[in-house]
């Protein structure tokens, strides 16, 4: 591998803008981030969060920018399952009739051979997957009936038995309780130990340096990025949010972007 390739960022977004009608998620949105890291995504409802994370999944098409993962287009990417992509919860059918040990599986459909059958490693992974974010009991469970915190873990452990270089997190914190944010923060942290490239969107401000390498603040446009003790500072927060989310004593009212 030379110098260079070794350098190439794993996630390697620039100049991205994304519409829908005449609203402007994205506007000019950059961002690179190395294998290895870990960064939280913060800023205000309606910042571009999620859009964010569709493009870069490929889900949807920018107007103007480029997207690469590994290299590659996203969609490439994906065939590939280099990526793992945990949805917010309002974007996922729990209705649907399938099991936890059943959404951990299709984490290998990538990694599956010329013949499509699950093979005993493939088994393997999941039971790991699902040990390790300790749902194992709950395995045989339709994905409805799991609390808010278990539901997250099923779709982490997805991510886990996908062997994934690059998880993409949409607020896996909302709505879990601590020893849950404690128990996922644990496992991205050992994932990007490993190798893995982490971006995790949260509004948990004060959890974020013990969890982030990095941190980026976003408000249509990438307003800051670099470690968390340089973004989440006072006057970067009130750039972003029109208020200092970690005081106590709010001088406005953060306005949703139009
Ligand atoms: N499918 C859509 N059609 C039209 N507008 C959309 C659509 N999805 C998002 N938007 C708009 O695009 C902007 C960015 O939305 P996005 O969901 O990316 O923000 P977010 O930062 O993830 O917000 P939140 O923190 O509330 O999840 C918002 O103004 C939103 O209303």
């Amino acid at each position: 591998m030379t110098e260079s390739t070794a350098q190439q960022p794993v996630i390697d977004v620039r100049d991205l803008s994304v519409r829908y009608g005449d609203t402007v998620a994205l506007d000019c949105a950059d961002l690179r981030l190395g294998t290895g890291t870990v960064c939280g995504l913060i800023g205000m409802n309606g910042s571009g969060k999620s859009t964010l994370f569709k493009a870069i999944m490929g889900m949807i098409s920018p107007d103007a920018g480029t997207v690469r993962v590994g290299g590659r287009p996203p969609a490439a990417a994906r065939r590939n399952g280099a990526i793992s992509y945990v949805p917010q919860s309002e974007d996922i059918d729990w209705s649907f009739p399938i099991s936890v040990r059943e959404v951990v599986m299709t984490g290998r459909y990538g990694h599956l051979g010329p013949t499509r059958r699950l093979r005993r490693a493939d088994h393997a992974a999941v039971d790991e997957a699902l040990e390790r974010v300790e749902l194992g009991e709950y395995q045989h469970r339709q994905i409805g009936r799991l609390s808010g915190g278990q539901r997250k873990r099923a779709f982490v452990a997805r991510g886990i038995a996908q062997q994934a270089s690059i998880l993409l997190l949409d607020e896996p914190f909302a709505g879990v309780d601590k020893r849950t944010e404690a128990t996922i923060s644990t496992l991205l942290r050992e994932l990007a130990d490993g190798g893995a490239t982490i971006l995790i969107s949260t509004h948990d401000l004060h959890a974020l340096p013990r969890l982030a390498d990095q941190a980026l603040l976003l408000m249509r446009r990438v307003l800051v990025h670099g470690t968390p003790d340089v973004v989440i500072t006072p006057d970067n927060l009130i750039r972003a949010f029109g208020i200092d989310p970690l005081d106590a004593s709010p001088t406005a009212t953060p306005q949703e972007h139009p």
